[in-house]
């Protein structure tokens, strides 16, 4: 693995205050010359304070949700152009907060990352099956229909440059996930999935597993073929956590280089 994909989603989570100190622990203690692609995700409206500190730093800026439409009447909205504007690269699309807590269904999922690739950023669009899925074998076959639904509607070649990010709902925030060789093992189905579509886009993705890695669980995940990243909820809101993750991955890199 060359560069793995370290995303820091703070999710509803910050202050002024606690982006201050974040960097000012981060930027102090990181190496700039980082191996790692790091972004962060902070609450749209911490997007213009947080780019603010990571002006000459190598870590990139994510959005976590973005709006279809690129200007108008929509109250209350942030389109892709506009978060292109203040030097927004990513967006995180499809995450299980949003299906679940804010109705997000495949349509609003196909126009968001429709919208997002037309504004030139990047998506991370998040798939994975819930508790019940998991339970009763259905892991791959629901992460595929999830990427179907963008293969359909807007064709294979519009996932090039996607990071697709792998998310059991049921390891979200609990402090559980699955084994990380079970992780390949969907990884794989995932990448061969698409690989067979075409074998040029396969090459352009980055598939990154999320839901309750820490500082003590990284390494296992990251020692597999397929897992080219990692999506990280709460333990990417303390600088010094965070940090020590980064460290590890760079020392996992620089010992163990795979593919
Ligand atoms: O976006 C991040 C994921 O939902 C994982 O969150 P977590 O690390 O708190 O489980």
């Amino acid at each position: 693995m060359k560069n793995p994909i370290i995303v820091g989603n703070w999710k509803l989570n910050g202050s002024k205050n606690m982006i201050h100190e974040f960097f000012t622990i981060l930027l102090k203690k990181m190496n700039i010359h980082t191996n790692c692609k790091i972004i962060i995700t902070p609450p749209m409206i911490y997007l213009t304070l947080v780019k603010h500190y990571l002006n000459k730093s190598p870590i990139k800026l994510g959005a976590q949700n973005v709006d279809i439409h690129s200007s108008g009447a929509f109250t209350g909205e942030v389109s892709p152009e506009m978060l292109k504007d203040i030097g927004v690269e990513y967006v995180i699309i499809g995450h299980s907060e949003r299906r679940i807590y804010h109705k997000e269904n495949e349509k609003c999922i196909i126009k968001k990352f429709s919208a997002t690739k037309n504004a030139g950023l990047k998506p991370i669009l998040c798939i994975g099956e819930n508790e019940k899925e998991n339970k009763t074998n259905k892991t791959k076959e629901t992460c595929i229909l999830q990427i179907n639904t963008i293969i359909d509607a807007l064709g294979i070649k519009s996932l090039k440059n996607t990071i697709i990010a792998y998310e059991p709902i049921w390891a979200i925030g609990k402090g559980i996930f699955p084994s990380p060789t079970k992780v390949q093992e969907i990884h794989k189905h995932i990448r061969l999935y698409i690989e067979k579509k075409d074998q040029n886009i396969s090459k352009k993705i980055s598939i990154q597993y999320g839901g309750s890695i820490n500082l003590k669980n990284i390494t296992d995940f990251l020692s597999q073929d397929d897992i080219d990243g990692v999506l990280i909820g709460s333990a990417s809101l303390c600088a010094k956590t965070f940090l020590n993750i980064i460290k590890h991955v760079e020392k996992l890199t620089s010992t163990k280089i795979k593919h």
